[in-house]
């Protein structure tokens, strides 16, 4: 589904990723680990559109995406969670879910299916809906972050560090809610330096230090 090939990519005059080569199968959850400063961001960075590449292939379902612009990659069913989240301190959590789909100018009724369809992966948005972003943990917010990205994503989801700095039992929730985006057959890309809180809801690990893959491991059977 997702395929990338000797992906370069600079960040001014310093290369930061070199000859990545990465692939999401459809349905599949696939994890990212390396430590600080790997390279994990950037790579997630430059899927979205956010980065350019300076060389190399990305293909979605066939598709080359390094022609399309961050939006269009949105618009094909991607979602992001960024490792800071985001959110927009003063909106309350309900308006903070609803800003891509806002951007992406979706209607009311279809705003509204959304959100019911979020709400189900996730109960706990519910109850937070009027609290404002601030108001709420980090591990909250992660909950929060991943809920926006699903608010206009079908198909694929790159979650960026979603259990640094979450207190263990909210990361095991938010590890539940991987499990539960399997179930609905999306795809996901999870980064983190320490991905063990998902780790039987992983298909595929890639490890990259320094900016290059070392290693792609199979953890499930
Ligand atoms: N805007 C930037 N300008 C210069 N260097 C950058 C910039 N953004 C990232 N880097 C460098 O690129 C490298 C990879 O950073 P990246 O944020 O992708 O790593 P990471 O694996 O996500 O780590 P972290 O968890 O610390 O964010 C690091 O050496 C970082 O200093």
């Amino acid at each position: 589904m997702l395929e990338i090939h000797d992906l370069n990519v600079n960040i001014g005059p310093t290369a930061i990723l070199r000859n990545i080569r990465l692939r999401v199968d459809h349905g599949a959850i696939v994890g990212l680990t390396g430590r600080n400063g790997a390279g994990k961001t950037t790579l997630m960075r430059t899927i979205m559109g956010l980065l350019k590449p300076k060389s190399g292939t990305m293909q979605f379902h066939g598709q080359d995406l390094v022609a399309l612009h961050a939006h269009q990659r949105s618009a094909l069913g991607f979602g992001y969670a960024p490792e800071d989240r985001r959110l927009i301190p003063d909106l309350n959590v309900l308006e903070n879910l609803c800003t891509p789909a806002w951007a992406l100018g979706m209607k009311p009724a279809q705003i509204e299916q959304r959100l019911h369809h979020v709400q189900r992966i996730i109960p706990e948005l519910e109850e937070f809906r009027p609290r404002r972003a601030m108001q709420l943990s980090g591990g909250q917010q992660k909950l929060v972050a991943i809920g926006r990205a699903l608010m206009t994503a079908d198909k694929l989801l790159l979650l960026d560090e979603p259990f640094e700095g979450v207190a263990p039992a909210l990361s095991k929730r938010i590890a539940e809610v991987v499990g539960e985006l399997r179930k609905e057959g999306f795809s996901a890309l999870l980064s983190g330096a320490d991905l063990q809180h998902a780790a039987n809801v992983l298909d595929h690990t890639y490890q990259i230090d320094r900016g290059q893959m070392v290693a792609a491991e199979s953890t499930r059977t």
